[in-house]
């Protein structure tokens, strides 16, 4: 469970980027983050996945206290939550199953772990044929694919996408939608999706929450109806 009690967050040239926000997302929900430019959304985002800390209010993920860990045990941390971004940020110069493998690698699995895993998770992304080509020779669709193979390979309980489908055109873009919504049934990863795109939270619908000058405007659950805290 994902819980931010009375969150504010002011970056030291005094914008205050989130101001009191309350917000509960349950085990196995999806949930869109949207709002204009300069609203909060990768402040939130931030704040989930440790790089930023809040100024007050508590954000807690999975019972972590994430705003108390300490700057060591912030990479262990994030070993344990899947984040996509917008732009790939795939190692060019390993392969797409070397790149997938390595994020295992680094936690320390076992070799033959981590070659059952990959060819699983190349399954779950439909990339087995791409195994052995490096990002540049994949499409972009494919390298997001890639990269939510590579965030989703250790199993994280909670998935943090922040745009990722804002590189990719609109049948792509699907395509990346279709696999999040696997990845939230399959593999019941909590999913929160930083979007832009509209076209995207009208036709695939979840609960939105909307941000705007830093407080939560609207939060819209599937059914169309506003939720309160
Ligand atoms: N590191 C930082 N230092 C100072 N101000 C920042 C920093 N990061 C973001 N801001 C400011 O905080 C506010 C919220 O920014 P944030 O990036 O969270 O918005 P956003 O909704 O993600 O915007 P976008 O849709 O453009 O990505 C903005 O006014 C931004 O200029």
């Amino acid at each position: 469970m994902i819980r931010l009690e009375n969150v504010s967050k002011e970056y030291k040239n005094g914008v205050h980027a989130l101001r009191d926000i309350n917000l509960t997302i349950e085990d196995g929900e999806f949930v869109y983050i949207i709002g204009p430019t300069g609203s909060g959304k990768s402040t939130l985002i931030k704040l989930l996945d440790g790089e930023e800390i809040p100024n007050s209010g508590t954000v807690m993920v999975e019972n972590i206290n994430v705003g108390k860990l300490k700057h060591s045990k912030v990479p262990v941390y994030r070993r344990n939550i899947g984040v996509v971004f917008q732009d790939f940020r795939l190692l060019p110069r390993m392969t797409i199953f070397e790149n997938i493998a390595f994020a295992l690698e680094v936690i320390g699995m076992k070799k033959v772990d981590i070659r059952r895993r990959v060819r699983e998770v190349l399954e779950l992304v439909s990339l087995q044929d791409k195994a052995k080509a490096f990002p540049d020779e994949l499409s972009g669709g494919q390298q997001q694919r890639a990269t939510i193979g590579r965030a989703i390979a250790n199993h994280p309980k909670v998935l943090i996408a922040d745009e990722p489908t804002g590189n990719l055109d609109p049948q792509m873009s699907a395509e990346i939608m279709d696999l999040l919504e696997k990845i939230n049934e399959v593999e019941h990863a909590t999913i929160v999706m930083v979007t832009h795109d509209s076209t995207i939270v009208d036709r695939f619908k979840k609960r939105t929450i909307c941000l705007e000058e830093g407080y939560v405007i609207a939060d819209i659950m599937k059914g169309g109806y506003l939720k309160h805290e």
